[in-house]
């Protein structure tokens, strides 16, 4: 099979070295230190405090190399539009585009440029973090749940082949909307509160006033669900968010690492759109809002001199 990935950064890299080892894989992104270091050296994975050596090929974002039979997008949520249109002649009649990316309306972006059926939207329950060019570390081990836009489409069964073959362990799910939510509920939670605390993820469950915030902010998330049609018990879904902090407690969230690096995050596409769904059905969701102006406001800190 001949794979693109969209964005060679922690995430793109974790799945496209574990995919390069039964498939052709090419990583595109837009940082050439990126790019080069993949290029000269291979790309070095850190996992369970081993380095392992993957050959996979990596080229500028944009560069032509024909249609993919699958490209997976891993750019941030609000990088998708433009790196999709940028790399749209990967994308042919067939291509299989897949987005286990965090934020809501990813599927929208791609939308406009792949077709409805071929489109598979899932999430990822791995966590990884980039230490310099070529090289990241594989901090968690997780799940990727899959479905498609189309439910008639039996697509996402191909593609959580390709992904079972290489080592990567992947689920069907038949209800898309479930699949949103439930990332949702991990992303306004765990990676919000990580990146404003600035600890590791398994901090939320150990300390108890970060866990009652955690409490809050997906309790009104479950509300926000429900009321737009998708109905999950807050107690289970509680249970699912802390089970990830378990998993993945030694890991960092992507949006602890985007404060650290003095990045942008993807706030307004995870709590930012549940403040706006839920103002269309009228339901209160004060701690998201809070914490959405609390992240501008550590992003505007970025241009700050320091005192
Ligand atoms: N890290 C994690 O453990 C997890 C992350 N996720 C989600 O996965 C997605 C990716 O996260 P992560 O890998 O951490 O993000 P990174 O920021 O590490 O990687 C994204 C990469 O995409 C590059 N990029 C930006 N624009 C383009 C473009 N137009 N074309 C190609 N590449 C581009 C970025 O370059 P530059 O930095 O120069 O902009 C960067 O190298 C996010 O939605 C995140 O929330 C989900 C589960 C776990
Ligand atoms: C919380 C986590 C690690 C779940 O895998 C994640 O989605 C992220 O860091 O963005």
């Amino acid at each position: 099979m001949k794979i693109a990935v969209l964005g060679a950064g922690a995430m793109g890299c974790l799945y496209g070295a574990y995919l390069s080892q039964k498939n052709d894989v090419t990583l595109l992104d837009v940082y050439q230190p990126q790019v080069d270091a993949i290029q000269k050296n291979g790309l070095i994975m850190i996992e369970n405090k081993q380095e392992k050596l993957f050959h996979v090929n990596a080229a500028l974002s944009g560069t032509d190399i024909g249609h993919a039979d699958l490209v997976l997008v891993f750019v941030k949520s609000t990088q998708t539009y433009d790196a999709v249109k940028e790399n749209q002649k990967l994308i042919g009649d067939k291509t299989l585009v897949m987005t286990l990316q965090n934020g809501a309306g990813n599927d929208r972006d791609i939308l406009k440029f792949a077709k409805h059926e071929n489109i598979i939207i899932g999430t990822s329950k791995h966590n990884s973090v980039t230490v310099e060019p070529g090289k990241f570390q594989h901090t968690a081990f997780g799940v990727t749940t899959i479905g498609t836009m189309d439910s008639h489409s039996q697509k996402d069964l191909i593609a959580a082949d390709i992904l079972n073959q290489s080592g990567l362990e992947a689920i069907v799910s038949d209800d898309i909307q479930r699949i949103i939510w439930s990332k949702l509920f991990v992303n306004m939670s765990v990676n919000t509160l990580t990146a404003l605390l600035q600890t590791r993820i398994g901090y939320l469950i150990r300390n108890k006033d970060a866990w009652d915030f955690v409490k809050r902010v997906v309790y009104e998330g479950v509300e926000v669900a429900e009321a737009d049609g998708t109905y999950f018990d807050r107690r289970e879904t509680l249970e699912m968010v802390r089970k990830v902090c378990i998993e993945a407690g030694d890991g960092y969230t992507s949006m602890y690492q985007d404060r650290k690096n003095k990045r942008l995050t993807e706030i307004d596409k995870i709590n930012g759109a549940v403040v706006e769904q839920a103002k269309l059905y009228g339901v209160p969701t004060p701690y998201n809002a809070l914490i959405v102006d609390l992240i501008h406001a550590i992003e505007g800190t970025y241009c700050e001199l320091p005192d």
